[in-house]
């Protein structure tokens, strides 16, 4: 797991303060890091372009011209001259070893360093900013962002566009702007280079944090002398399509979940392996509701979900009907699953909001937190590119997903996942993330083209999810 902020200007102050440090110095490191890292590229890359912009973002880049200068071919472009007192300092310099800034863009280059703005961006590019990311990105050239792709503003937005960076070298410690689903396709790999200090000083507390596929805690079982009563009995209420409860339950099993049954009138054609009963059956531990469900609850199943406080986790058509409400006010072990669409349907059916899509995805994580301002005994997690797991005032992200998810059924294998481990004992968070991860992990793990992956693909890799 490591540590996510809103932004580092608190933790560079604690540098000068505390420290001793000075911008200088900080500057030297964030430059340094960025001329290691494009050292170690592979040694036919020589032409490097940094466009540098009229801040301290500007100023890392012009830093960085001036080590890299006489070991690589360098263009320093400014379009916007330099303006904070460090892009000025850091010029002087340059311009003593004999270094202008070239007039124009060179046609074509090696590498490409995006330092106009940084954490400082603070309004939309104007049309000479649009125009000279848009001829950026259809460069062919490597492409490294200075600590964040310039167009992306704090919220992790284009605005109005952004360099589509290969690797954003970021400075200090990582920043949710990286983390928003409308910045991933710009940010590409991520790296933190150090400024001083090593990262565990440098950084303060957060409520943060990004999950990595070492935080994965597998529902292994150590009990030789098990039976399934040991590993939890789920109960998955099916509704108007029993295809998506079917997959959450087969999820379920492969995940470790004692027994699963399926609760509905009729269900036909259920695999072997999973149960079927008309009713809630005793002995249920935990439950998932919602997938395929259509809007029709029965009132006496969510009666007894609330008199028994059992383990709940809610997904899709649930989101819609008033009574989730209820289940969420009154139950103590509770994980809820949106996609962004089922998301804005929840806050307007809670009466927390009435927004877009849009407006959701453009502030995924203020919006995340609202919700959980309003529910805290819930876990939210709200799916997407960056999946957000929050609860109380702590966030965690799950950036591991990709493209090979986006489809119908995904959601479902997830939401089995979840529920299988509530099942299974583990807290409402702990399973939120794990499943989470596990979800990730099987995307990744694939063979397959990316786009051919069906839920039943996702399912089958569990069994080697634990090498
Ligand atoms: N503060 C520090 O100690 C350190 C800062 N560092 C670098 O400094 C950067 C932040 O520098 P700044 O705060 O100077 O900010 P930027 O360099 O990102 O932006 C400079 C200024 O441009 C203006 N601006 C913002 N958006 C604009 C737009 N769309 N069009 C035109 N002008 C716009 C703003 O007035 C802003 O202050 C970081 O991203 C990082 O690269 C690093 O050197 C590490 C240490
Ligand atoms: N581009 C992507 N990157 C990462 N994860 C993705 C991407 N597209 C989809 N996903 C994940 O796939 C799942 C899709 O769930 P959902 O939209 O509820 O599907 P369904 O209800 O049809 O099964 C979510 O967990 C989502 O985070
Ligand atoms: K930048």
């Amino acid at each position: 797991m490591q540590k996510v902020f809103d932004d580092c200007y608190a933790m560079d102050r604690r540098c000068y303060e505390e420290f001793g440090l000075t911008e200088d110095i900080l500057m030297e490191h964030a430059a340094d890091g960025m001329a290691q890292y494009i050292r170690a590229l592979d040694g036919n890359k020589k032409e490097v372009l940094i466009v540098a912009g009229p801040g301290n973002n500007g100023a890392d880049g012009i830093t960085l011209a001036r080590l890299l200068h006489s070991d690589f071919e360098v263009s320093l472009y400014m379009p916007y001259g330099a303006k904070s007192d460090m892009a000025k300092l850091q010029l002087q310099r340059l311009l003593k070893l004999g270094v202008k800034p070239v007039e124009n863009t060179p046609l074509q280059t090696d590498i490409i360093v995006d330092a106009l703005f940084g954490a400082g961006f603070s309004k939309p590019l104007n049309e000479k900013g649009v125009e000279l990311i848009k001829t950026l990105n259809v460069m062919k050239a490597k492409k490294i962002a200075c600590d964040i792709p310039t167009g992306i503003d704090p919220n992790g937005n284009p605005n109005p566009v952004a360099f589509k960076a290969d690797i954003t070298i970021t400075m200090g410690s990582l920043k949710k702007a990286l983390f928003a689903d409308h910045s991933k396709p710009y940010i590409g790999e991520i790296e933190v280079v150090d400024l001083g200090v090593s990262r565990k000083i440098y950084e303060i507390d957060t409520s943060t944090y990004l999950l990595e596929a070492d935080d994965f805690n597998p529902p292994l079982r150590d009990n030789p002398a098990s039976h399934k009563g040991h590993y939890g009995h789920l109960a998955i209420i099916c509704g108007e399509k029993s295809g998506a409860a079917t997959l959450s339950g087969l999820a379920a099993l492969r995940f470790g979940a004692g027994l699963v049954t399926l609760v509905g009138n009729s269900i036909q054609n259920i695999p072997y392996s999973l149960m079927q009963s008309k009713n809630l059956p005793t002995g249920t531990n935990a439950v998932a509701i919602g997938m395929g469900m259509g809007y029709d609850l029965n009132s006496d199943i969510a009666d007894s979900i609330v008199k028994n406080d059992l383990a709940v986790l809610m997904d899709a058509d649930i989101c819609y009907i008033p009574s989730v409400k209820t289940l969420l006010d009154r139950c103590s072990k509770t994980v809820i699953t949106p996609h962004p669409k089922e998301f804005a349907a929840l806050l307007k059916t809670v009466g927390i909001a009435d927004v877009s899509v849009e407006d959701i995805q453009r502030d995924r994580f203020g919006w995340a937190k609202r919700f959980c301002e309003n529910f805290p005994k819930t876990v939210l997690l709200l799916k997407g590119a960056n999946t957000i797991i929050a609860y109380n005032d702590k966030i965690y992200i799950n950036p591991l997903g990709s493209q090979v998810l986006s489809q119908a059924g995904s959601g479902d294998v997830l939401s089995g996942l979840i529920a299988s481990l509530m099942a299974q004992g583990y807290s409402p968070l702990d399973a939120a993330i794990n499943g989470s991860l596990a979800h990730t992990m099987c995307a990744r793990n694939y063979k397959g083209a990316n786009f051919s992956a069906i839920a039943e693909d996702l399912i089958e890799e569990l069994r080697w999810l634990i090498k």
